[in-house]
């Protein structure tokens, strides 16, 4: 088997499966040339807290075991020393540089083959950059943690066809931080080896969300969808079996590199069909207030009446917008039993997943987390990074 290195360095083929560290090609921590050079002091997150909403009267008696560590740790902090890898400097906010240090170009990892949209959001994000195909999500994390590469650009969510439910999962099982979005118009095209008409095909293939976000068009077709790994492995499978009877649906750039004819343009079910991806590094980046920034967070909270809406209230008492609410099963303790011993009953946990429109270094922000933290019992800053305003 190829090691990652030599796939690295080859785009066409998608990282896969598991890495082991001898195939790893290890940029040394000490080398980290994303760090800013200046020596800065910044305000640890909840440092100096002076809350006009939060009750903050009561005792620490009830205070659940909030990872609270783990928030300072994803705060920004000082750097005690400039080169130790125990100490990183967080990437600062206007470092979306496409090159590293070293002077070799940034390299990003996102899930499928070339052609894909993700691919396409990678390039969005970072124009000049080395982008790297992975064949699962996973690879895509992992690829990050193991310095395989610099960046990862991973779809969360759809206008159409709604969250994919893998990354956020894999967000919390992972411990890389969110610094960055990239909203992408997402324009499907039927495609088909050449010579093949509309009314020929019986199937097609794609990404599931792709699917989804045709399912007017194809139902009106009546053409059977079958799933992919992704839209452009779809395009290049149609391609290299030379199908007579099935098309893919797919973007008018993995037509033109698998050699595809496009049958029709524009068939997801509405015109904004937007997809909004994370950009996911090994360090945070530090929060800024020049500019819009978003916060994303996860959270679990006590069974009982009301308390989803304490914790939402936190936001909307200091005017924080909230952009984006997701629930996911606690899966390593998916059921709860009730406390009302008679009653017998289980309960569904949850995580729930906030995204909020104000900066860490906003002292709002810092304050809704305190007293959220009060009552939650689990509770994680994803990251805290500038909005894409592109498509607004
Ligand atoms: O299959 C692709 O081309 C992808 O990049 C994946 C993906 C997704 O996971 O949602 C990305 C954008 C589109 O919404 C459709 C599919």
């Amino acid at each position: 088997m190829a090691t990652a290195t030599s796939l690295v360095r080859s785009p066409t083929t998608p990282l896969s499966g598991k890495f082991t560290l001898s195939d790893q090609k290890l940029t040394p921590p000490g080398q980290l040339p994303q760090y800013p050079t200046q020596r800065r002091r910044f305000t640890p997150l909840f440092a100096s807290f002076h809350d006009d909403t939060s009750n903050n009267s009561g005792s620490k008696k009830n205070a659940p075991a909030v990872e609270l560590e783990k928030l300072l740790d994803d705060a920004p902090y000082d750097v005690v020393s400039k080169d130790s890898p125990l100490h990183p400097r967080p990437l600062s906010s206007t470092q979306f540089s496409n090159s590293v240090s070293d002077g070799s170009r940034l390299r990003v990892a996102y899930q499928g083959v070339r052609g894909a949209y993700s691919e396409a959001a990678a390039e969005k994000a970072y124009p000049n950059c080395e982008a790297v195909p992975c064949d699962q999500f996973d690879a895509a994390f992992e690829a990050v943690e193991k310095w395989i590469v610099d960046r990862a650009v991973l779809p969360i969510e759809n206008s159409l066809g709604g969250s994919i439910h893998r990354n956020y999962d894999l967000l919390l099982r992972h411990s890389l931080h969110i610094v960055g979005e990239v909203k992408l118009a997402v324009r499907h095209c039927l495609l088909a080896n050449h010579g093949v008409k509309v009314e020929d095909l019986q199937r097609v293939l794609s990404h599931p969300q792709a699917l989804a976000q045709c399912e007017n068009t194809l139902t009106k077709l009546g053409l059977s969808r079958e799933a992919l790994d992704d839209t452009a492995l779809s395009a290049k499978y149609v391609a290299s079996k030379k199908l007579k009877d099935t098309g893919a649906v797919a973007s008018s750039s993995a037509a033109s590199i698998y050699g595809l004819n496009i049958l029709a343009q524009d068939i997801q079910d509405d015109c904004d069909n937007i997809t909004r991806f994370l950009i996911l590094a090994r360090e945070p980046i530090i929060p800024g207030i020049e500019k819009p920034f978003k916060t994303s967070i996860v959270f679990s909270l006590e069974e009982g009446p009301g308390v989803l809406f304490k914790a939402l209230a936190v936001f909307a008492l200091r005017q924080i917008n909230l952009t984006k609410i997701e629930s996911r099963p606690l899966r390593n303790q998916p059921l709860r039993a009730s406390d009302d011993c008679n009653n017998g009953s289980k309960y569904f946990d949850y995580l729930f997943y906030v995204d909020f429109e104000a900066s860490m270094a906003d002292q709002r922000a810092q304050n809704a987390l305190r007293h959220l933290k009060e009552f939650a019992t689990f509770l994680r800053v994803l990251g805290s990074y500038p909005v894409d305003t592109t498509m607004i």
